[in-house]
């Protein structure tokens, strides 16, 4: 039995961080200033607070400028409001990003509308969404760009492929399926109310799991030679020293037998998500500036 290849999505982010470094390091000689991303933690979840502090060390590294913004769990809504006015209003500010998911009391459809789109780096707002839908330049939500970026490296041209979504999220679903089609293939969104998802799924050649369901996809459900990005980070606490580990949406081991290429989880998605991020905010700078798109990226 041949087993697939593992994806390496970190050593892929750290490549395209070095580029927008450089991409950074002449908008700075330009334009006399850095670029800017402000991060928004409302709470005190402790994964959240490692992200986002990962965030910002990824943001300087890169040479631009990071500002942290942590607000309590029991903020009122539109206190977070007039946070993201004053982000809105800051001109050193180029990308707004605000850690979701918020706390139940606070409307995150609200906060997201109140992103001035320019500098919507997590490509939420509907109005970026509806770029993105009809075809038009947009910020595009990092993760399924990410996947993208991944899926072209490994296969060159998408045209004609049947493409796979399992999982229909604003923030992952949607928008993969969207730049599956304007990579010209043939797009199915399955999720929970799908019926025989496993034939579904076993149809694609791209299957992108993004439901956040530890381990739902099935060795067996993946076509022979298939590719499989697992954009899944579940924590699961079956190991002995109670410490836990994460796994993705797709039971890796089994997978491997059955794909041309896979990628792992951790290493996979996750690192490319900060890397578009840092990217993002590059484009949303040089946009901003009158300047044309950074090359490359
Ligand atoms: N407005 C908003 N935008 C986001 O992009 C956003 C968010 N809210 N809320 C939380 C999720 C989560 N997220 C991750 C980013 C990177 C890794 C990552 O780098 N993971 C590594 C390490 C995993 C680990 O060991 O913890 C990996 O997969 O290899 C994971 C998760 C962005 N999110």
């Amino acid at each position: 039995m041949t087993i697939g290849k593992i994806i390496d999505g970190k050593a892929f982010a750290a490549g395209l961080r070095d580029k927008v470094a450089l991409g950074v390091a002449a908008f700075a000689a330009s334009q006399g200033r850095k670029p800017g991303l402000a991060v928004v933690l409302v709470g005190e979840d402790p994964a959240s607070a490692v992200y986002v502090r990962n965030k910002g060390k990824m943001t300087v590294a890169a040479g631009m400028e990071s500002f942290e913004f942590r607000r309590p769990a029991h903020i009122e809504e539109e206190e977070l409001l007039d946070l993201i006015e004053e982000l809105n209003a800051d001109d050193r500010v180029d990308g707004i990003l605000v850690q979701l998911p918020l706390p139940a009391h606070i409307n995150e459809a609200s906060v997201i509308a109140a992103i001035d789109p320019a500098k919507d780096v997590d490509g939420f707002h509907v109005v970026n969404a509806g770029r993105l839908a009809t075809g038009q330049d947009a910020l595009v939500p990092c993760t399924p760009l990410g996947c993208i970026m991944l899926l072209k490296d490994e296969l060159g041209d998408l045209s004609g492929l049947e493409a796979v979504v399992v999982g229909r999220s604003n923030i992952v679903g949607k928008p993969m399926a969207q730049l599956l089609l304007a990579e010209n293939c043939t797009v199915t969104i399955a999720h929970s109310r799908t019926r025989d998802i496993a034939s579904v799924v076993h149809r694609a050649d791209i299957v992108v799991a993004a439901v956040g369901r530890a381990e739902m996809v099935k060795g067996e459900w993946i076509k022979p030679g298939a590719t499989v990005i697992d954009v899944g980070i579940n924590r699961v606490t079956d190991t002995e020293d109670g410490k836990g580990r994460i796994v993705g949406d797709v039971a890796t081991a089994e997978a491997l037998a059955h794909v041309r290429a896979i990628t792992p989880v951790p290493g996979g998605v996750g690192p490319m998500t900060i890397a578009v991020l840092l990217r993002n905010t590059l484009v949303a700078a040089h946009a901003r500036a009158g300047l044309p798109a950074p090359e490359g990226l």
